[in-house]
Formats: C-alpha cells, structure tokens, sequence
C-alpha cells in the first residue's frame, strides 16, 4: 500500500501520535509526505518516508499529482480546521484530486482510524 501522510503545524502531534500507534502496519507500507509532517514521523517514529516539499512550498501539488497519477492507495491529511493557510488553493485541489480518482481520505484522526483499520486490517 501507497499511503500519504499530512499534517498541519496544529495537528503535527497528532500524526506523530497517529502513525507511532500503527507504526506495524505503516511500517509495511510506501509512506510519501509533505516535507515537514515527513521530517517529525522519520525522527519520530523511525519509520522511512519520501518527502516532498513543504505544503507551503508545493508539497501537497506533489503529492496531488502522484494521486493523478494512482500512485497512491490513501491518504491522512490531518488539516487545522481553525488556522487560514496561505497555500489553501493547493490544499483544496489535493482534497479534490482525492475525489476525482475516488481514493480514501481521512482528514481528521478518527476518520484516519477507520482507514488504516479499512485498507491495512490494522485497529
Ligand atoms: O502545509 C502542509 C499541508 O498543507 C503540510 O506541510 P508540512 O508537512 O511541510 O508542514
């Protein structure tokens, strides 16, 4: 399994958290992420990443295109509901590239849960 992994600077705790309890089933995966959500889960957890840019820096367009591309099986994209980003147009067409190729996405760290436990058997 592909997945990407994202996080706002408000919910970066909460990746780490997030990938740390599914650190198993994660581990068997391809993890691509945005350049500095990657940096805290490589450090982190100890898991391998393929990091992109920063989401600021193109790193969401990145990974938006790898999906155009069906490259990837998943994604969690912990967003900062209550925070503007300068970058949103970005954001906003990596949430609806999900849509036009119909693959999961979870942006918040329930919905997540029931990603990992729906596409990797992991609860
Ligand atoms: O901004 C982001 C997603 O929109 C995340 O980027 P970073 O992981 O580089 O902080």
């Amino acid at each position: 399994m592909r997945i990407a992994l994202i996080a706002h600077d408000e919910l970066k705790d909460d990746m780490v958290a997030f990938v740390t309890a599914h650190a198993d089933a994660l581990g068997e995966c391809k993890l691509v992420t945005t350049g500095t959500t990657g940096k805290r889960i490589a450090d982190e957890t100890g898991l391998a990443v393929n990091r992109q840019a920063s989401g600021p820096y193109g790193g969401d367009l990145q990974i938006g295109g790898q999906i155009a591309d069906g490259a990837i099986d998943g994604v969690v994209f912990l967003r900062d509901p209550l925070t503007a980003q300068a970058h949103e147009p970005d954001i906003s067409a990596l949430l609806r590239v999900c849509d036009v190729k119909d693959v999961p996405l979870a942006t918040n760290v329930a919905s997540a849960e029931l990603l990992v436990d729906g596409l990797l058997g992991d609860d």
